[in-house]
């Protein structure tokens, strides 16, 4: 018998950094570790100091216990993040996170230049405040200073990758959440109007090209392959190994709607971004920015455990602590509604619930339809992210979506993705191959609920009354 073959794949996400040491043979995860992130910021602002991803991101690495002898490594990070880099290669400022939304203006303004069609058919989204190229303008227009220190522009994912490796570089699929790449290149037209140009950015690697090798002196091995990485979402659908049209809801810091697709989306109307896979497709997708962090916190405000909900009652939550992205409502706080006397706190944070996973459901069709997928009911949709875990979010998501529920097993399934990506540079096989081959996606399928119409029309006929209030 040869010796054991390992890779380790890294979640650097929101909240913290994850590492996997994965058997690439078999797929068993044989050491895991975890180091925490800080974010700041008040109201709208969200920052994060790169260098701590760098030093999470180490100390995840070596928790593995495989950092010494992995022969391959690939990183799947947040997508969107503005990471600016001066000369010497040092952050110039905080990294500008996706959930940050002061660039919502700067957003609006780049939208009403040229039209929300010509940015759905150029880049393939109508860029929000999450988007790289809002976050660029919005440094421009606020610290003029730190814009002209800064020598190169790169993404959490490709931060890393470089510390790593030394060269810049990035993948398709995070460089689709930028709005500054058209599925093809760099688009010069839209560079030139932010004042940025290709040198200051990475090169975008094609699907299975290798970053390059770790240099000495890093938290892994010298010599190790370093495979693209990509966009956390990207990640996670290699990670499950997701064949077109299979519809996936993660529940994280962020709750995302999301399917591969073989056709290239467009959805001027800005819901569905158009992202591209880690592979040569496509992954429309819908992202809001309150989910897990939101219905918690809701959780605390009540003074419950987060599995402590209760069926019944009138009330709405809409959580939108953070503003919100689905719908498009960077300004919005959250808002409580139908509140009675014999209102329970079990029923309140039901309705957080409910509140948070009503976008996110309502916007699935749309993803597979953007990417000409048949939207089919009977179809299970794949649960992951931390959520995924709890019973209230699983009990929440089958009866406000009508559909079998899957839990896949595995967990961090960025990571996984990650591992089947540097897995893949060792035997020659497809990312997606290696995580089917890893049987990563299996678990229990939980039977459809009836669909609970009527506390999504609800939510529906709140979110139409309270525009007023959630707007600016
Ligand atoms: N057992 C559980 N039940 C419900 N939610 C959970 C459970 N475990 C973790 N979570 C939630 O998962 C979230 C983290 O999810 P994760 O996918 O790791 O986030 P991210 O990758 O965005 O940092 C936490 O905010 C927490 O609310
Ligand atoms: O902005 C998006 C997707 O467009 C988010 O999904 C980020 O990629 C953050 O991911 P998490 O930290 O929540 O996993």
């Amino acid at each position: 018998m040869g010796a054991q073959r390992v890779v380790i794949g890294v979640d650097s996400s929101t909240q913290s950094a994850k590492a996997l040491a994965v058997d690439v043979e078999t797929g068993e995860v044989v050491g895991q570790g975890r180091a925490g992130h800080t974010v700041s910021g008040t109201g709208g602002a969200r920052e994060s100091d790169p260098r701590q991803w760098w030093s999470a991101f180490a100390e995840a690495v070596a928790a593995t216990g495989w950092a010494d002898r992995a022969e391959a490594v690939s990183v799947g990070g947040q997508q969107h993040g503005l990471v600016t880099l001066d000369a010497d290669g040092a952050p110039v400022r905080p990294a500008l996170l996706w959930n940050d939304v002061r660039s919502a203006p700067q957003a609006a303004r780049l939208v009403e230049e040229r039209g929300a069609q010509w940015w759905a058919e150029r880049v393939g989204s109508v860029p929000g405040a999450s988007f790289t190229a809002a976050k660029w303008a919005w440094l421009r227009e606020n610290e003029p200073e730190a814009a002209a220190a800064t020598a190169q522009v790169r993404l959490p994912h490709d931060f890393l990758t470089e510390r790593l490796t030394g060269e810049g570089t990035t993948d398709r699929g995070d460089a689709s959440g930028t709005a500054w790449w058209t599925g093809e290149g760099y688009d010069p037209e839209i560079l030139a109007a932010l004042g940025l140009t290709e040198r200051q950015l990475p090169r975008v690697l094609a699907p299975g090209e290798a970053a390059g090798k770790v240099r000495a002196g890093g938290p892994l091995r010298e010599g190790a392959l370093v495979a693209p990485g990509t966009g956390d979402n990207m990640a996670a659908a290699l990670g499950l190994g997701l064949a077109p049209g299979t519809p996936v809801l993660s529940l994280g810091t962020s709750g995302t709607v999301y399917a591969v697709t073989r056709g290239r989306p467009q959805d001027p109307s800005g819901t569905v971004a158009g992202f591209a896979d880690a592979l040569g497709g496509w992954l429309p997708l819908a992202c809001t920015l309150n989910c897990t962090l939101a219905v918690d916190r809701v959780a605390a405000l009540l003074g419950r455990d987060r599995e402590d909900v209760e069926p019944g009652g009138s009330a709405v939550v809409l959580p939108y602590l953070d503003g919100e992205r689905t719908p498009n409502l960077p300004y919005a706080a959250g808002l409580f509604h139908g509140v009675r006397h014999d209102t329970t706190a079990g029923q309140l944070l039901q309705a957080a619930y409910d509140g948070a996973a009503y976008s996110l459901l309502a916007a699935l069709d749309d993803v597979l339809r953007a990417g000409g997928e048949p939207a089919d009911d009977g179809q299970p949709l794949l649960l992951i992210g931390g959520g995924a875990r709890g019973n209230a979010w699983q009990q929440t998501v089958r009866r406000l979506s009508g559909r079998p529920v899957q839990v896949p097993r595995a967990q961090e399934l960025v990571a996984l993705g990650a591992a089947a990506q540097a897995a893949s540079l060792l035997t020659g096989e497809a990312p997606d191959q290696v995580a089917r081959r890893w049987g990563t996606a299996s678990g229990p399928v939980l039977d459809p609920l009836p669909r609970d119409t009527e506390t999504l029309d609800r939510l529906a006929l709140t979110l139409r009354q309270a525009a007023p209030l959630l707007g600016r």
